[in-house]
């Protein structure tokens, strides 16, 4: 049955997969017609970095999602070694006044959509997950990655600071006691140590396993009480959300005095240029 526009139709491992009507470029939105699992898959090259493009896309994506009464919803990327670099680095570099406002607050807005969603959420993290990549995959209620890839919170090393409700999703997941270390030490762990830890749920062999394992995730609903299970989880993760609800306006004005520190602007310069001549090499 048709649930919304179909662009295309495109077979898919577990049956027919219709793409949905995301005017978007940056993502992708395709439900699987056997199961009403939705896949949201990031699409900006180089390194799908959350540019303010971006996240608006992933905001219009997640909200199609919610509308369009899908089982669950799959998060990845259309890149086959990088899930999401985090934060791109541009849009803090000697901002624009006016865009980096715009900027903080779509990724607030991803954040609360994705860390409240009323859908079951998992993570198919196919590449490196740093910073912003992994408040992404952390906002998630399961998480499955292919081996050989990083994860993790590692602001401290770039001289910036994980906001609380980074923290809060990284604490969704690991004890306190290790995630206060981990984001202390600004730690990204390999794939092996992230299943170790409890960052990540599951290791798969490739992308299609890693779609599948998430898959079998939110079918594990199947026989549970949706409106049960969507108020059980938004009651759960209620008080991380109401806090950034109330404190919107003065986590963005924390985060802009914050970034337009000389120091930390300086930091940044000097991490993208680190960056630049890595590529290079
Ligand atoms: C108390 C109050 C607190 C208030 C808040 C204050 C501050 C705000 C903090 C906000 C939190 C920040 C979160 C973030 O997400 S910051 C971003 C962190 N991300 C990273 O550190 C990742 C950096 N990138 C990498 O490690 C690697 O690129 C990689 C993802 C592992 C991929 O490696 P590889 O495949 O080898 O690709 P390249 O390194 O060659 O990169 C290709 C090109 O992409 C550019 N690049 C990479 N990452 C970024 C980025 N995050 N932003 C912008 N650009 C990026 C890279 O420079 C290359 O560009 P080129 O081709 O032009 O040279």
């Amino acid at each position: 049955m048709m649930r919304s526009k179909v662009l295309s139709l495109v077979p898919r491992a577990t049956g027919v997969c219709r793409h949905m009507s995301t005017a978007t470029k940056l993502t992708t939105v395709a439900v699987d017609d056997k199961t009403g699992i939705a896949t949201l898959t990031m699409n900006r090259p180089p390194v799908n970095g959350l540019n303010l493009d971006l996240l608006r896309d992933l905001n219009q994506s997640i909200g199609e999602v919610e509308g369009n009464k899908s089982r669950g919803l799959i998060l990845t990327s259309s890149n086959p070694t990088i899930f999401s670099a985090g934060l791109d680095i541009l849009e803090m570099y000697k901002p624009d006044k006016d865009r980096i406002r715009e900027f903080w607050t779509a990724l607030q807005d991803v954040w609360l959509a994705l860390y409240g969603s009323s859908v079951p959420t998992a993570a198919a993290i196919n590449g490196h997950s740093p910073a912003g990549g992994c408040l992404l995959a952390t906002s998630c209620e399961y998480r499955v990655m292919l081996p050989k890839f990083t994860i993790g919170l590692n602001e401290t090393k770039l001289g910036i600071v994980a906001p609380k409700w980074f923290m809060s999703s990284f604490l969704s997941v690991l004890p306190r006691r290790e995630a206060e270390r981990a984001l202390n030490q600004g730690r990204m762990f390999t794939t092996e140590e992230a299943l170790s830890i409890g960052l990540i749920d599951e290791v798969a062999i490739s992308k299609e396993q890693a779609l599948d394992k998430c898959a079998q995730f939110i079918g594990t609903f199947a026989k549970v009480n949706p409106l049960a299970r969507s108020l059980t989880k938004q009651q759960l993760r209620a008080v991380e959300l109401q806090q950034l609800e109330n404190e919107r306006a003065q986590d963005l004005e924390r985060f802009l005095f914050f970034v337009n520190q000389p120091s930390v602007q300086k930091g940044l310069g000097i991490y993208l240029e680190s960056l630049k001549k890595k590529a290079k090499n």
